[in-house]
């Protein structure tokens, strides 16, 4: 079995500038491999509302990625790229995670007006984001700045601050560098500010769970293990909260050089995670261990997040 024996590979991405950049690294991959693929396109309910300005919470979990989803399981496309973060923890019947490519920086950056960065933003700036996570974690700082919800695509955000509309705006470094436009960032924010949405920055490559040979290729092609291990551990703290993609919770995993009992340098993972009590305070914990034991890190980091007092959120808590 070859890649070329598996025909015309049918990829599907969304319409957006970002969705298609991403789509095109993952299509380049596979023709590299040998692979012959069709770009085709799947508009998402996520991006009518962003189109007519509704407002994104409320319009439920998955409204990005959904489409994709369904165009898969309708044989219209075979392979789906999503921006990882935006996928919902649960797995759907008959879809299998075939790949998650190597991450791209999973920081977020600030962009403001007057190269700002975030401390030199007077009190009563106005920030625009329509992230309850960004929001909470700016708010944490304590500078005094405003926030106010923000919708659009990643350039119709940055033409807010150029517009005046706004002081400045968070978005994700991986999606500005996607489009080209990282350089326009006024400050990559430090992890200890703003710590990324669980997975920001990864791809999530899937396909029909049938296609075991299309699976195979995809995985052998695309997957890099060390960045499943870091989302697996981010994104467990997710799923144990219940949380939606929307909810205000951060993590980040990173492989670090550590110390074993017996003075050895090893690797292991560290795992960083941010979400927030009923009344919206910040509550931070850390954890290090394992790789192997990713999830399983997540998940007791999750615990200790909820017995700091942060609420238990989505349709499965109480
Ligand atoms: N929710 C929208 C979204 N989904 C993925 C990215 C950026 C790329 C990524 O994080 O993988 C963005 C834009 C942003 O958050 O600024």
């Amino acid at each position: 079995m070859t890649a070329a024996d598996l025909g015309t590979i049918r990829i599907g991405t969304r319409a957006s500038l970002l969705a298609r950049t991403q789509t095109q690294t993952v299509a380049d991959a596979l023709t590299a491999a040998g692979a012959t693929v069709e770009i085709v396109h799947v508009s998402t309910d996520g991006d009518r509302t962003q189109a007519a300005n509704i407002p994104l919470a409320g319009s439920g979990v998955g409204v990005f990625t959904s489409a994709l989803r369904d165009a898969l399981l309708e044989e219209r496309i075979d392979v789906a790229v999503h921006s990882y973060k935006d996928l919902p923890t649960a797995g759907l019947s008959g879809v299998v995670l075939a790949a998650v490519p190597q991450r791209a920086d999973p920081r977020d950056v600030l962009v403001a007006r007057d190269q700002m960065v975030l401390g030199e933003l007077p009190p009563g700036s106005v920030i625009g984001t329509g992230s309850p996570r960004r929001a909470a974690q700016l708010n944490a700082l304590g500078l005094g700045l405003e926030i106010v919800g923000i919708r659009g695509n990643v350039e119709t955000r940055i033409r807010k601050v150029t517009d005046g509309e706004v002081d400045g705006v968070v978005l994700a470094r991986a999606g500005l560098a996607r489009i080209g436009r990282a350089g326009e960032a006024t400050e990559v924010l430090d992890p200890l500010q703003m710590l990324p949405a669980p997975s920001q920055g990864a791809l999530a490559v899937e396909c029909r769970a049938a296609d075991t040979d299309l699976e195979t290729l995809l995985r052998s092609t695309l997957h890099d293990e060390s960045t499943f291990t870091a989302v697996s551990a981010e994104r467990a703290v997710l799923q144990e909260l219940g949380s939606p993609c929307s909810a205000p919770i951060g993590a980040l995993a990173e492989l670090v050089e550590d110390l074993d009992d017996d003075g050895r340098i090893v690797e292991r993972l560290s795992l960083r995670a941010f979400a927030t009590t009923a009344e919206g305070a910040p509550v931070r914990n850390s954890v290090i261990g394992e790789t192997k034991d990713a999830e399983q890190l997540g998940r007791s980091l999750a615990a200790e997040l909820l017995a700091d007092g942060a609420e238990p959120r989505g349709a499965s808590a109480p």
